[in-house]
């Protein structure tokens, strides 16, 4: 049976409080100025959604950019009383993702951390509820299998650009044929959004 397009019932993020307001107008700002490859207002939305869903207490982040992301991350954390850990190799995308995260209100909930993702992530030791893969996306597969052992069970890998650009499909492989692992490619209308659960 075919069927029409879907309908959009989609509205603009309603602000709950006023830390929430003044993040959703740093957002709406950042979007304004200077920026590069951030997640969409959808895929944004979502992952707020996913973070405080599983009451996140620590966020891994491969990709900063100018902290678009960090930022929608930002308004589950202020709720789970989690902490955003985000690599970038590009200190000048940092110093403004830095100056947002400041506009926000938000610096105290985010750690940013310079250099190689693939050297400075994997000196984190504690367990990760939510990682967030969004770095080049020829390393997708290798940042799997650098951190997938400090993904707790029931904790979410998700890894954005799963329709376009094209992604690796090394990754593809990884998150679709390991039993430990179960995901979902969603938001594929749109640069498109991989959900896999570590499972317990
Ligand atoms: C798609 S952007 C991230 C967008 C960001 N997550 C957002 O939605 O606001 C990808 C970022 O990965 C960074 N990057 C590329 N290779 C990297 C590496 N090896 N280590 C750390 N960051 C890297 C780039 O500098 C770029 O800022």
């Amino acid at each position: 049976q075919r069927h029409e397009p879907a309908p959009n019932y989609q509205k603009p993020a309603v602000a709950k409080d006023d830390g929430e307001k003044r993040i959703l107008e740093a957002i709406v700002a950042a979007r304004e100025g200077e920026h590069y490859a951030n997640v969409s207002e959808a895929d944004g939305r979502l992952m707020r959604q996913l973070v405080e869903a599983v009451g996140a207490r620590r966020v891994v982040e491969l990709g900063t950019s100018t902290g678009e992301s960090g930022l929608w991350f930002s308004l589950a954390l202020r709720k789970t009383g989690g902490k955003l850990y985000t690599h970038d190799i590009d200190p000048g995308r940092l110093a403004v993702a830095r100056a947002n995260f400041k506009k926000a209100g938000v610096e105290d909930l985010i750690v940013v951390v310079e250099g190689d993702a693939h050297e400075t992530a994997v000196k984190n030791t504690e367990p990760i509820d939510v990682l967030f893969i969004d770095a080049e996306k020829d390393g997708y597969d290798r940042y799997l299998k650098e951190l997938l052992p400090l993904v707790r069970p029931g904790g979410l890998i998700l890894a954005h650009n799963m329709h376009y650009p094209p992604p690796n499909p090394r990754y593809l492989e990884a998150v679709t044929t390991n039993p430990d692992l179960d995901t979902s490619f969603v938001l594929m209308d749109g640069p498109g959004l991989g959900i896999t659960i570590k499972k317990r």
